[in-house]
């Protein structure tokens, strides 16, 4: 078996792996990455890019819906075809330019797991390879449900991937990416159902704001099924058919699709990492806030497959940064966790940042919380909308803004204004006191935090 040596081995080729890998090669130090699956990782592959290039087309029927009747005389009718071959023209060149772009960037490419066999090395393509330092950054992948039939369900990518809409489709777990396919493929015609085992969906978000989204996810047509414990799936002819209990009962539900949305885990499996004592937790690769393995110096984890991730892009990409740069010199980069905007894209999507009511309340001693309906403002109006609210948290002894959770249409982009502010540590009066354009989402927050 041949040997090869490098400074820095990276193994997966998504934003983190692939922002740690560049900062490794600035400074001129011997890189190789490898990844599994086609270069590029999840996100420009098979996740959120190509969910938002779907998405906008099920928005715009929605919108059309809306205002028929109001000005609309037709409802645009889609081409699934084209809409898939346009989503493709993103997500296919991916991995060939990505390729490319570490290549010329002289970062030796890899296209398999690696296993480590020792603390210094990894079996790979037939080889032996020693670094200096690893870099894990494999990312997650859809947590598996141990139950029977669990080989007849279908993940987020497949629903990237569908050639035609389901007449009817089930959703198990109504996270983010439930939520998110829910509203569009109900849009688009599916019979959606969602069987979840909590008593509500999206437990990190405002429950206020949750509340008014599954009740508009209703009236889009998605059934929703709390408490529900999924023990089977079996096939039928043209559908598959589900077994749940519910308040102890056995109930089944039938349906063409079944989607394991129940959250993701970290792939570390396939590395054998116990073989160089590189510890892992439920959420990740155990680091510390150099995002430096606990148990094993010479090893870094960035992105979901840290364990100090949200999962969201945007951290994963600061995560990979943090770790080169602590490769490059050792301990000149920390991870605290900054102020994380993020939005789940539902209809109409619900964006949150900084803390939630039940966190702010126990951080700070008093907190105003500015929570309301604004379906009857000008704004939600004028979409034709019934669906437009709001919680804001602000610590009532300094003013400073310290939460904000937004519940609507323009709410993915409006809400990176409240992510400055908080930052910032801004005061409710220095917030008034700026000016914005008119009409716009933004210019609604200052109503909402008035008495
Ligand atoms: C459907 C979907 C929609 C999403 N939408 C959003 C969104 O709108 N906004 C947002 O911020 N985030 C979104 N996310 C989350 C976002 O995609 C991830 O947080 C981000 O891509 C993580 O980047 P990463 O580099 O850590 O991991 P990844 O991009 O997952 O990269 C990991 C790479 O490692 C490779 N790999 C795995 N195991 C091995 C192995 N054993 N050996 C070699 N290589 C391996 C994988 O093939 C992959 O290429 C979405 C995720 C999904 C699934
Ligand atoms: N817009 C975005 O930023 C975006 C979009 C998609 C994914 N993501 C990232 O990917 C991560 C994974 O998303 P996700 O939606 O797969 O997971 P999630 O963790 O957000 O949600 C999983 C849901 O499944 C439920 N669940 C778990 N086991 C279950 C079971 N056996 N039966 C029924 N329900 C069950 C959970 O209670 C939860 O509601 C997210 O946490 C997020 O960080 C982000």
């Amino acid at each position: 078996m041949k040997n090869k040596h490098y400074d820095v081995f990276v193994i997966g080729s998504g934003i983190a792996g692939q922002t740690a890998a560049k900062i490794c090669r600035e400074q001129n130090l011997r890189v190789a990455i490898t990844d599994n699956r086609e270069f590029g990782g999840t996100c420009a592959n098979r996740g959120c890019d190509s969910k938002k290039i779907l998405l906008q087309f099920s928005e715009l029927i929605y919108q059309s819906k809306k205002l028929e009747g109001l000005g609309v005389k037709k409802l645009p009718k889609l081409n699934w075809n084209k809409v898939q071959k346009f989503r493709r023209s993103f997500s296919n060149p991916i991995p060939t330019n990505t390729e490319q772009n570490l290549k010329e960037l002289g970062i030796s490419l890899y296209h398999q797991s690696p296993k480590f066999i020792s603390k210094q090395e990894v079996e790979v393509e037939g080889k032996v390879v020693s670094a200096d330092y690893f870099i894990i950054a494999t990312g997650n992948i859809p947590r598996e449900l141990g139950i029977e039939g669990k080989e007849l369900l279908k993940v987020s990518e497949d629903i990237l991937d569908l050639k035609k809409i389901p007449k009817s489709i089930t959703f198990i777990g109504s996270g983010y990416i439930a939520m998110e396919f829910a509203c569009m493929l109900a849009t688009l015609g599916s019979k959606v159902t969602i069987l979840e085992r909590d008593e509500t969906s999206l437990t990190n978000f405002d429950p206020f704001l949750v509340k008014k989204l599954i009740s508009k996810m209703e009236s889009l047509g998605v059934k929703f099924i709390f408490n529900a414990d999924v023990t089977a799936v079996k096939k039928l002819k043209k559908n598959l058919k589900v077994s749940y209990s519910l308040d102890g009962k056995s109930q089944t539900l039938k349906s063409r699709m079944v989607i394991n949305a129940a959250g993701r885990a970290p792939a570390v499996e396939a590395l054998e990492l116990n073989n160089a004592g590189i510890e892992v937790d439920n959420d990740g690769v155990v680091v510390n806030d150099y995002l430096q393995s606990k148990s094993h110096p010479n090893v870094y984890a960035c992105g979901d497959v840290s364990n100090k991730s949200l999962a969201l892009t945007p951290l994963s990409g600061l995560q990979g940064y943090i770790a080169g740069h602590n490769v490059i010199m050792e301990k000149s980069k920390t991870f605290d966790v900054p102020c994380v905007p993020s939005t789940v894209f539902t209809t109409p999507n619900l964006s949150s940042v900084g803390y939630g009511e039940e966190e702010a309340k126990t951080r700070y001693k008093n907190i105003k919380v500015y929570q309301g309906d604004a379906r009857d403002w000008f704004n939600a109006k004028k979409e034709h909308e019934d669906t437009y609210a709001y919680t804001i948290l602000v610590n009532e002894r300094t003013d400073e803004i310290v939460g904000a959770h937004i519940l609507s249409s323009e709410a993915n982009e409006s809400i990176n204004v409240f992510a400055m502010a908080i930052y910032n540590k801004m005061t409710v009066k220095e917030f008034k006191n700026l000016i914005f354009t008119y009409p716009s989402y933004v210019i609604d927050f200052k109503s909402m935090m008035e008495n």
